[in-house]
């Protein structure tokens, strides 16, 4: 079965066009978490356009206090600000993404080749206290990619689905997306890697994501699940995506 974990980014996002605090991204935790999601995804970026540092803390704390089966994956960049933001709410998963500061979305994974020793170094100082470890990784990379994502000391890799998710109008392409999906997800799997994926999953794209990629542990989902969530209200959008995954 693939597990769901609901990336809250965008929420935060619709909460800071006003200087007021709703939405309320930790009570809509609570709706997903309720609803039967098992973990909370955040990327908080260094401007804060969405996720802000207070955010993290109190998400933190909701998760330790109230829901302490659910599991807390934050994602970004290893900069220091980022270490330390890590060190200090010590969630149970981190996912390595390579972005620069100013991008406005992630859009890639990363270059294993060339970034294979700043990702050994980062990640043995990530893992000292137990936490898994998720490197993001481009649809292509293959059972090369796979091997040295491997060998920095990652535990998973996150399939970056973007590619795949923006196939909406050209089924052809789509199929192209997922085939190539699959072979890295085999590969990772052949030598013991963890695969997650994510990146424009939705509702409509996630039937043929599922059946053309065996083998996910897990999907963040935010942008499309929080779309669906306007229309259906998070608990149903939840419980939708989630018999999704579970078949
Ligand atoms: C790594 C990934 O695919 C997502 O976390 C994505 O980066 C979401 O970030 P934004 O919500 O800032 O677009
Ligand atoms: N890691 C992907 C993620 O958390 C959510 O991405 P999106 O669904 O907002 O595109």
């Amino acid at each position: 079965m693939t597990l769901l974990s609901v990336n809250l980014n965008a929420v935060a996002q619709l909460r800071n066009r006003r200087d007021l605090p709703w939405p309320s991204v930790t009570g809509l935790a609570r709706v997903v978490l309720d609803a039967g999601a098992s973990g909370i995804t955040i990327h908080p970026r260094p401007d804060e356009r969405h996720i802000r540092r207070t955010d993290v803390f109190e998400l933190a704390a909701l998760l330790r206090d109230e829901y302490p089966k659910a599991e807390f994956n934050i994602e970004g960049y290893p900069s220091e600000d980022f270490f330390v933001l890590v060190d200090a709410v010590n969630p149970q998963q981190v996912t390595l993404v390579p972005d620069d500061p100013a991008q406005a979305t992630s859009d890639h994974g990363w270059d294993f080749l060339r970034d294979g020793a700043l990702l050994t170094n980062v990640i043995q100082r990530l893992k000292a206290k137990g936490r898994r470890i998720s490197l993001f990784c481009d649809p292509d990379a293959g059972a090369e990619g796979v091997a040295i994502a491997k060998a920095t000391g990652a535990d998973r890799v996150e399939l970056y689905t973007g590619p795949y998710g923006g196939c909406y109008a050209d089924a052809a392409r789509g199929e192209r997306e997922l085939a190539l999906l699959a072979d890295t997800t085999a590969a990772a799997r052949a030598i013991g890697l963890g695969v997650n994926a994510g990146h424009d999953l939705t509702l409509a794209n996630l039937p043929a994501f599922q059946a053309a990629v065996p083998g996910v542990d897990e999907v963040s989902i935010g942008h499309g699940i929080t779309a669906d969530a306007l229309l259906l209200g998070f608990a149903e959008a939840v419980r939708r995506y989630r018999s999704v995954l579970e078949t």
